[in-house]
């Protein structure tokens, strides 16, 4: 990680109807920096997210993203990020290598470069073996892996993942996170996720900023964020409570659970 700052966030802002989704949020990712945004369901995150992936135009604010500004050369930043969404991005009924074959002619690679990334792709996320098997055959864990690679094809500067590791177990998820963490030390990606896990943002993020409300509440590394409770025996848990005012599982699992049943469903 370095001080050269590639996401620059200035009073962001979105609102729905009558609701306020994003309000006036202000942040900064340092290049090759893994940055968390925690909070409960409707915080916030996924808004914030998508007017950064220049998804949805913010009611006011501005977002600059390898020097690209969302407002006025979305098209700049979408060349230089990948996006990994909470809804299943990858056809079941495709093997790996052909769900990567279409995201590699999306991004316009060239025949050989094709061939190229998505071999070098297949290695990143271990996928080699199984990458001409249909992808309705895989787990979780390897779907989840998989569009991280449809991704990464296009050597994105900065990634942004959208729950990365919801509705997987333990063990996939902790296989998520060996590889999130090697795309950033390895390919010195910067990365912004969110997540509503709180064990998540500290294994992965060197800061945290946990979103409630449409506002971030509070800002800072794992360390920095426990000690501001003014509770030296505080565990993240406790610091999520204190900022959001509600424990991230009561009502992450039900959304969970919704969440993986859909992800199958969609998967035949
Ligand atoms: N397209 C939309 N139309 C209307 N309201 C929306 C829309 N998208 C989001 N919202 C509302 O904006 C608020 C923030 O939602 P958002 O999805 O950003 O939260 P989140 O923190 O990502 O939550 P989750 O963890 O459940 O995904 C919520 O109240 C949500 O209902």
């Amino acid at each position: 990680m370095n001080e050269v700052k590639t996401v620059l966030v200035n009073n962001l802002t979105k609102g729905f109807d009558n609701i306020m989704a994003v309000s006036g949020i202000n942040f900064e990712v340092y290049c090759g920096e893994c940055f968390g945004l925690i909070g409960p369901n409707g915080a916030g995150k996924s808004t914030t997210i998508k007017m950064l992936t220049t998804l949805l135009p913010p009611d006011d604010g501005e977002a600059v993203i390898n020097g690209y500004s969302i407002v006025k050369n979305p098209a700049g930043v979408r060349g230089s990020i990948g996006y990994v969404p909470q809804l299943l991005s990858v056809d079941g009924a495709m093997t790996g290598y052909e769900n990567l074959l279409v995201f590699s002619k999306l991004y316009g690679l060239k025949r050989k470069q094709r061939e190229e990334r998505i071999k070098r792709v297949l290695d990143i996320t271990g996928l080699e073996d199984a990458a001409h098997r249909q992808v309705k055959t895989y787990s979780g864990g390897m779907v989840r892996r998989l569009e991280i690679g449809q991704a990464i094809l296009n050597y994105p500067q900065v990634l942004f993942l959208d729950e990365p590791t919801v509705g997987l177990d333990p063990v996939a998820r902790k296989t998520i996170w060996k590889h999130i963490e090697k795309l950033r030390c390895e390919q010195n990606m910067t990365i912004l996720l969110t997540t509503h896990y709180m064990e998540e943002a500290e294994a992965l993020c060197s800061r945290i900023a946990i979103m409630n409300k449409g506002k971030i509440a509070v800002m800072g590394t794992a360390r920095e964020l426990r000690e501001s409770t003014g509770n030296p025996h505080a565990g993240m848990d406790d610091v999520f409570a204190y900022y959001a005012g509600a424990l991230e599982s009561q009502e992450g699992d039900l959304r969970d659970a919704s969440r993986t049943r859909r992800t199958a469903k969609r998967l035949g």
